[in-house]
């Protein structure tokens, strides 16, 4: 082996190098409003981290940075060490629930699902496979129905399916159990604790404090934009009972939701 080859081998890839979520300095202006500024994340690998924060905050700008849809106007992004303008790259790894999932009405949910399989590149058995292993697990059963006819709660395990079917290694979470009764409410917050135990590092996003106290390693607290405050639950709950006027205000927002649930 030459010098140089040895060079090469011993070199960490991108994917080594930085953490699953890296971000330096992310900024999105919408031209007065500085929807995301300066943020600087580090999360590792198998993370589960809770973005909290009140209607308005930059909770969906900052997904949709981190997953390519939207372009920064400052700082920049790695997911899995792929740069997030990079998108072909990055949506090979990478699952997304949106707020409002792009699924078709006219589809069955196992259409929609199969149709989000074959984008992904999967063999069709894995495919069918994934599909029937997680409609079960989230009681999907109306699988074969229109989902022109669905519930909220139903389109929203559509989607949830529909975001960690391809196995991504990082998974993003937009509100996840909004729309949900209790029970499937239960059955996801354990899925998403699944996920992160088999090594994949799961980034959600809500206003609703309690997912976050259930099921996160790590919180950041966003407002306006700017992470006030980042740790794991425990220091959150310090927080709270702390006397930083601002953060009473976001909290008051974030707990005394009418969607609160438990
Ligand atoms: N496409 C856009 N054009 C202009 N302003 C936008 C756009 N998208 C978001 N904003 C603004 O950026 C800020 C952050 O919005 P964002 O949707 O990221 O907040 P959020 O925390 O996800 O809110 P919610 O909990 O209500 O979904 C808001 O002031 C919003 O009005």
């Amino acid at each position: 082996m030459t010098p140089t080859e040895s060079t090469m081998e011993d070199r960490p890839t991108d994917a080594e190098r930085y953490s699953a979520i890296h971000t330096d300095g992310l900024t999105k202006a919408y031209s007065e409003t500085i929807a995301v500024e300066e943020l600087d994340l580090e999360i590792e690998t198998g993370t589960i981290y809770g973005l909290l924060g009140p209607n308005g905050a930059g909770k969906t700008t900052t997904i949709r940075l981190l997953t390519g849809l939207s372009p920064p106007t400052d700082g920049s992004a790695r997911v899995g060490g792929v740069p997030v303008g990079d998108r072909e790259a990055l949506v090979d790894h990478i699952g997304y629930l949106p707020e409002s999932p792009p699924i078709r009405g006219q589809f069955t949910g196992r259409e929609q699902l199969e149709y989000h399989g074959q984008l992904r590149d999967m063999a069709p058995r894995k495919i069918d496979g994934r599909i029937e292993e997680l409609r079960e697990r989230l009681e999907l059963d109306a699988v074969d129905d229109r989902i022109v006819t669905y519930s909220k709660g139903m389109r929203r395990k559509t989607g949830v399916i529909q975001a960690i079917m391809h196995e991504p290694s990082v998974v993003f979470l937009d509100e996840p159990t909004a729309g949900l009764d209790p029970r499937a409410t239960r059955t996801v917050r354990e899925v998403i604790t699944e996920l992160a135990d088999n090594g994949t590092t799961v980034f959600l996003s809500t206003h609703i404090l309690p997912i976050i106290e259930a099921v996160a390693d790590r919180v950041g607290i966003l407002n306006e934009g700017e992470i006030l405050t980042e740790g794991s639950p425990e220091e959150l709950v310090k927080c709270i009972e702390g006397d930083d006027p601002t953060l009473e205000d976001v909290f008051l927002s974030v707990t005394a939701d009418p969607e609160l649930e438990t």
